[in-house]
């Protein structure tokens, strides 16, 4: 990869199958960084201050500062951190949540991460910044570049700003492959991560949970070991990536799909991430990528409104499509 090496080398990279092409890393004030976020691509914009106020939050800096409340820790037996819906668990539906929620101190977080050894339960701690992280972390949250967020807020039609999630994560950790609804830039702190993106029209190559299910909107593509019987278009998936590092802030457009490694013998990373709302949907044909997401997941979402149960939908599918819309 010819991409700035400094500070990682490409032996902390996760294996994967794929091979990518590289997102444009580019100055804040290259008009081109506007260009690609008009047109929802993914774009690192260096130099900018949005997440500057934020940089000094190393581990004592945030142990000395962030208070004594609980926070939100995931908790995993591999190095996976797949996101589930706990409001999508019914009982007696098998479904095993891969990481535990717990609620945990910051100290003691702290002295566990600091403590881990290889081969034990890893730890992420995925914290929105609010009130209870206490006055110092408000002060420096107060001072994010805000004049850089809602510049692109207006300029790209955003909506409002829903939330900052604060990542603590381990080496090696990983966010598999998932989209979100939401518009995203994300501010690397500390320490360096990987972020492979794809785009929303190769929805067919990542295989979606379906709708209803905890893990809706991951892939289920084990990026470490993909199962090619199951899902053969995860070959053809092409894929962007970037490994992005302190002071530098990933776009990530709403709807593509990202994973996100922090590198193996790399620190602990620090990430915060500004979530938008999207803007107004503004409707020409052919429908875009993702808005044809938007349909397949309302498709979804009323089967299983009319249906009720969940093992009908496969069914009505089949019968609907196979030998009438298939060759
Ligand atoms: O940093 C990570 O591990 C995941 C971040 C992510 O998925 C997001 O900000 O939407
Ligand atoms: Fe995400």
């Amino acid at each position: 990869m010819a991409m700035d090496n400094k500070g990682w080398n490409a032996s902390q990279l996760r294996n994967c199958d794929l091979q990518f092409d590289e997102i444009p890393r580019l100055h804040h004030n290259d008009p081109k960084v506007d260009e690609l976020m008009s047109e929802n691509k993914p774009v690192v914009v260096l130099g900018s201050n949005l997440a500057k106020s934020a940089e000094k939050w190393d581990l004592d800096y945030l142990e000395r500062h962030m208070g004594e409340s609980d926070f939100t820790v995931f908790q995993s037996k591999s190095h996976k951190f797949k996101y589930y819906d706990d409001k999508k668990v019914t009982s007696g539906d098998g479904f095993v949540p891969p990481t535990k929620k717990l609620d945990m101190k910051l100290p003691e977080f702290i002295k566990r991460l600091r403590a881990w050894k290889k081969g034990e339960d890893r730890l992420y701690l995925q914290q929105g910044l609010n009130n209870t992280v206490g006055p110092a972390i408000v002060h420096d949250f107060l001072n994010f570049d805000w004049n850089f967020c809602t510049g692109k807020q207006s300029k790209h039609n955003w909506g409002s700003l829903t939330s900052n999630l604060m990542l603590i994560g381990m080496e090696g950790n990983v966010t598999p492959c998932h989209y979100d609804e939401q518009e995203n830039l994300f501010a690397q702190v500390h320490g360096f991560k990987r972020c492979i993106l794809f785009p929303p029209d190769q929805f067919e190559c990542l295989y979606p949970h379906p709708v209803h299910h905890p893990h809706d909107r991951q892939s289920m593509v084990d990026f470490d070991r993909p199962d090619y019987n199951k899902f053969p278009k995860f070959r053809q998936a092409k894929g962007f990536e970037t490994v992005v590092g302190p002071g530098e802030v990933l776009y990530i457009p709403m709807y593509w799909w990202h994973h996100v490694e922090s590198l193996m013998q790399g620190s602990y990373t620090v990430s915060v991430n500004f979530w938008y709302k999207g803007g107004p949907v503004s409707v020409s044909y052919p429908l875009k990528g993702h808005q044809k997401v938007a349909v397949m997941r309302n498709v979804e979402k009323m089967l299983l409104d009319v249906l009720q149960d969940p093992k009908e939908i496969p069914v009505l599918l089949r019968a609907m499509v196979l030998g009438r819309y298939t060759e």
